[in-house]
């Protein structure tokens, strides 16, 4: 069960001038990989995506608040799984929080998690593990110098095709507009929290689809949105064929990217 206790930082070394905020979001159910736990809790190479995760944004220099929005059961699980990351000279607050149904939700509830301090807030996917540090900097520096929102893109590569619900083919489109985004996604906190509280108060059109990033969120309140160049490490964990994707990525990466005692890149 979730307490009080469990909002509260599990470290509290907060550096004066650290103000960065970062959701990692990780209360999804990963139906579509199927490995019978929430995906944020699937181990790759013997360390689950959380914890990947959360090693890279406590390695970003300057610190700030990160919050960890899992699914309520799973609380004390995750604060056992930061507890590595909680060393006394530490610049990284840790907290954990209950997420929701949806995406938008559960990012909703890690921003209200924040200290006050935290001024401009990631979010990014526990899906996407081997995210690494420069794009999470990429995004935050373009923030802080825009004071926009700021998304990682890659350009399309393949050749896209509008299809029926049969599968039938019926056009080509153009895919020299056209980016994959990722996350971590960036935003002023003010900004993302008013577009947040503004989807929770607005009807939605009929028929429109939730949002499945916070840039579609920001976009429906009116915001802007800039991109920087994403990074094909950032790849996420969606369907059992990309285990095998960023196992393969993570091996190229050599050694020292295993967790301790490791050789293989196995996953459990
Ligand atoms: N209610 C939700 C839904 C998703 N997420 C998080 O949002 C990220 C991206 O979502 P997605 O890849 O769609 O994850 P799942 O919802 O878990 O996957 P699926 O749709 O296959 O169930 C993941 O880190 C997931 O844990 C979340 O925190 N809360
Ligand atoms: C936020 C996201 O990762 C950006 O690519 C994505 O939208 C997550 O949701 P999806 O349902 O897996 O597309």
């Amino acid at each position: 069960m979730m307490s009080v206790a469990e909002h509260e930082p599990v470290s509290s070394h907060p550096h004066e001038l650290a103000r960065l905020g970062v959701v990692l979001v990780a209360a999804g159910r990963g139906e579509r990989l199927g490995a019978g736990k929430p995906k944020a809790f699937v181990e790759l190479a013997g360390e689950t995506l959380i914890e990947r995760c959360a090693r890279t944004i406590t390695s970003l220099p300057g610190g700030g608040h990160l919050v960890v929005v899992v699914p309520e059961e799973l609380a004390g699980e995750t604060l056992a799984l930061l507890a590595q990351f909680t060393d006394a000279g530490s610049l990284w607050e840790l907290s954990v929080t209950p997420g929701g149904r949806e995406r938008h939700e559960s990012v909703r509830f890690g921003v209200d998690a924040l200290p006050e301090y935290a001024d401009v807030v990631l979010v990014h996917d526990a899906a996407r593990p081997l995210t690494p540090a420069a794009l999470f900097e990429r995004v935050a520096t373009e923030v802080r110098r825009t004071a926009a929102s700021v998304i990682p893109a890659l350009p399309v590569v393949d050749t896209l095709k509008r299809v029926d619900a049969n599968g039938v083919v019926h056009e080509t489109v153009d895919r020299a507009p056209l980016v994959a985004v990722q996350t971590p996604q960036g935003f002023p906190r003010e900004l993302l929290a008013a577009a947040h509280d503004r989807l929770g108060s607005v009807s939605a059109p009929v028929g429109a689809e939730q949002p499945t990033d916070d840039a579609e969120v920001v976009q429906r309140a009116g915001g802007t949105v800039l991109t920087v160049p994403g990074e094909a490490l950032a790849h996420k964990l969606t369907t059992p064929g990309d285990l095998t994707l960023l196992l393969a990525l993570l091996n190229a990466q050599g050694p020292g990217t295993q967790s301790p005692g490791t050789q293989d890149g196995a996953s459990r």
